[in-house]
């Protein structure tokens, strides 16, 4: 944080219960990252509580504490004769998401938000995208960056509220008045949005993931739907996908909180209604209607999903303002987000190698399924599961692979701390005796380009957009569009 730049407790909405009106130079929530003149965040963590690093912060020039109460009894022994303010909150979280905004002091004016387990990233972008095809500067932020008008990497789906804060700021100041994010789980239950003063909000779908970090299914469901009942403001509007039961009990929440609602979904009454769709090789075309009106666009994007997530955006960029013809003028111009149903690589005799991002057993089930009609032969699917994440996920992908794919390939997806050859165990649990084993990616990626006859496909799932193979605690360079592409090119004999 800039070093000239000071602001009270009292402008960043904090009252201090001791230590006075004092001026702090920066926000941390790190211990290490803490600068003199800070105030340090003191949060409950999962592992930690960030009081037990107090001491730290302060011998590093904390000058102000931001705590809960269980923080204030770990600290308080730390501030006897020491002329250190201290902020003790119910929600330390919530209130250093708001500080964060009032220290940056600038958004860009229209910002949007998407929650939901799946196609958060592709929701996000494609917002980003139709703005931009409409001539306005935007942004999107999330799982693959900060990306569009602004770039800068983000080093999680929704950063925490600093990083968060700063990146809203400087995107504001480069000119780039609309922003699209996406709102994680963790990101919800952690308030690292709720600084954000936010337009609309959209909801995808509601199935499992992260039940390491939630308690539980309900736990899970009251993060996301914090984004409707908490940092959606009244005149904000929702934008529901009500195809998803979750989705139709959101529009009670919504409803009864004065919100606009738009429902998107196949039944009759969605305000932005998917009629039907026309799949082939290079993509699809969609019949949809907006307040009753039928429209037919063509979409260059695989996968029946992509059209449900490219009619959210859609309706998200209507909601903040734009005119829906010029929306739907912009649909066609949309293209494939890195790492969602990407072709990869074709071969000789024409069969297609497609990467996709599928972590999840419905994600895995819906890019399978939306694979089946672009597709006139078998379909290969290579799967695996993320270690040191939710155990019980990983026998429901390999089922799910073995139920919509001819054949399967179970490999390894940043198996992390965890012993690699049983997470490939309990996926294979799933995926039956049929399915074969190839603990590393390159070779599975290989094994399935060699099976591929004409109008074949390949579905390499799990990583999408990513570059590493997380074992252990290092990162070995690996993207599967990449190895997609060598495999095709060693097969084919063209290396
Ligand atoms: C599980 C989780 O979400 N953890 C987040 C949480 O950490 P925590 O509070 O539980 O951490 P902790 O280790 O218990 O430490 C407690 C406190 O002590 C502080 N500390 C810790 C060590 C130290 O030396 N000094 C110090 O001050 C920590 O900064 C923290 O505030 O709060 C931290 C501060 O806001 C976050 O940085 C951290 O996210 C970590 C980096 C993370 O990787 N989170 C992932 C799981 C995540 O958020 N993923 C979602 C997407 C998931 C998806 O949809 O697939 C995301 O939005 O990216
Ligand atoms: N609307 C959808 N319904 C069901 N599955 C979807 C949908 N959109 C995307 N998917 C599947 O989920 C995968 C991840 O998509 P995307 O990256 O857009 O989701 P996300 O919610 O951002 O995921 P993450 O939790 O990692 O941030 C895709 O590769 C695809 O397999
Ligand atoms: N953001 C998600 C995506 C995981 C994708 C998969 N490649 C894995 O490592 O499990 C997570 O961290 O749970
Ligand atoms: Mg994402």
């Amino acid at each position: 944080m800039g070093d000239t730049v000071t602001k009270t407790l009292g402008e960043l909405g904090l009252t201090a219960r001791r230590g006075g009106d004092l001026r702090i130079t920066g926000l941390s929530v790190d211990s290490r990252l803490v600068q003199p003149g800070h105030l340090f965040a003191a949060l409950p963590g999962v592992k930690a509580h960030g009081a037990a690093f107090a001491g730290i912060a302060l011998d590093k020039g904390a000058v102000a504490i931001l705590t809960d109460r269980a923080g204030e009894e770990i600290v308080s022994p730390l501030l006897a004769g020491r002329d250190i303010a201290l902020v003790v909150v119910e929600d330390p979280r919530q209130s250093l998401a708001c500080a964060a905004a009032l220290w940056f002091g600038r958004q860009p004016e229209t910002v949007v938000a998407v929650t939901g387990t799946n196609g958060k990233t592709s929701v996000a972008t494609f917002t980003r995208q139709l703005w931009q095809l409409m001539g306005i500067e935007a942004a999107n932020i999330g799982t693959t960056g900060v990306e569009g008008s602004f770039t800068a990497p983000s080093p999680n789906t929704t950063p925490e509220p600093i990083t968060l804060q700063r990146l809203l700021a400087e995107m504001a100041a480069g000119g780039v008045d609309h922003a699209a994010m996406e709102a994680s789980s963790h990101g919800l239950a952690q308030r690292r949005l709720d600084g954000v003063l936010l337009k609309a909000a959209a909801f995808t779908n509601f199935t499992q993931d992260h039940l390491d970090y939630h308690a539980t299914f309900e736990e899970y469901f009251a993060a996301k739907a914090g984004l409707f009942n908490r940092v959606l403001p009244e005149d904000g509007v929702a934008v529901l996908n009500i195809d998803d039961p979750k989705g139709r009990e959101l529009v009670g929440i919504c409803t009864a909180r004065g919100q606009t609602v738009i429902r998107v979904g196949t039944s009759a009454e969605a305000e932005m209604r998917l009629l039907n769709e026309r799949f082939d090789a290079s993509g699809q075309d969609v019949r949809f209607s907006w307040m009753g009106t039928t429209h037919l666009v063509r979409l260059a994007l695989i996968g029946g999903f992509q059209s449900m997530n490219a009619l959210t955006a859609a309706a998200l960029v209507i909601a903040s303002g734009s005119e829906a013809e010029a929306v739907f003028a912009a649909l066609p111009g949309l293209s494939t987000v890195r790492g969602r149903m990407q072709l990869a690589a074709t071969r000789e005799n024409g069969a297609t190698v497609f990467v996709d991002y599928a972590h999840t057993p419905d994600a895995v089930e819906t890019a399978l399924k939306a694979l089946r009609p672009h597709v006139m032969g078998h379909i290969v699917a290579i799967v695996g599961a993320g270690g040191d994440r939710d155990r019980t996920k990983r026998p429901l992908m390999g089922r799910a692979a073995t139920e919509f794919a001819d054949h399967v390939i179970v490999t390894d997806d940043n198996p992390r701390s965890e012993d690699p050859a049983s997470i490939r165990r309990a996926v294979l649990e799933g995926a039956g005796p049929e399915a074969v084993e190839v603990g590393d990616r390159a070779e599975a990626i290989l094994r399935g380009v060699d099976m591929l006859g004409p109008g074949d496909a390949l579905l390499v799932m799990g990583k999408g957009h990513e570059r590493g193979q997380v074992i252990g605690t290092d990162v070995f360079p690996f993207d599967d569009a990449e190895q997609a592409s060598i495999a095709v090119a060693a097969l084919d004999g063209r290396i």
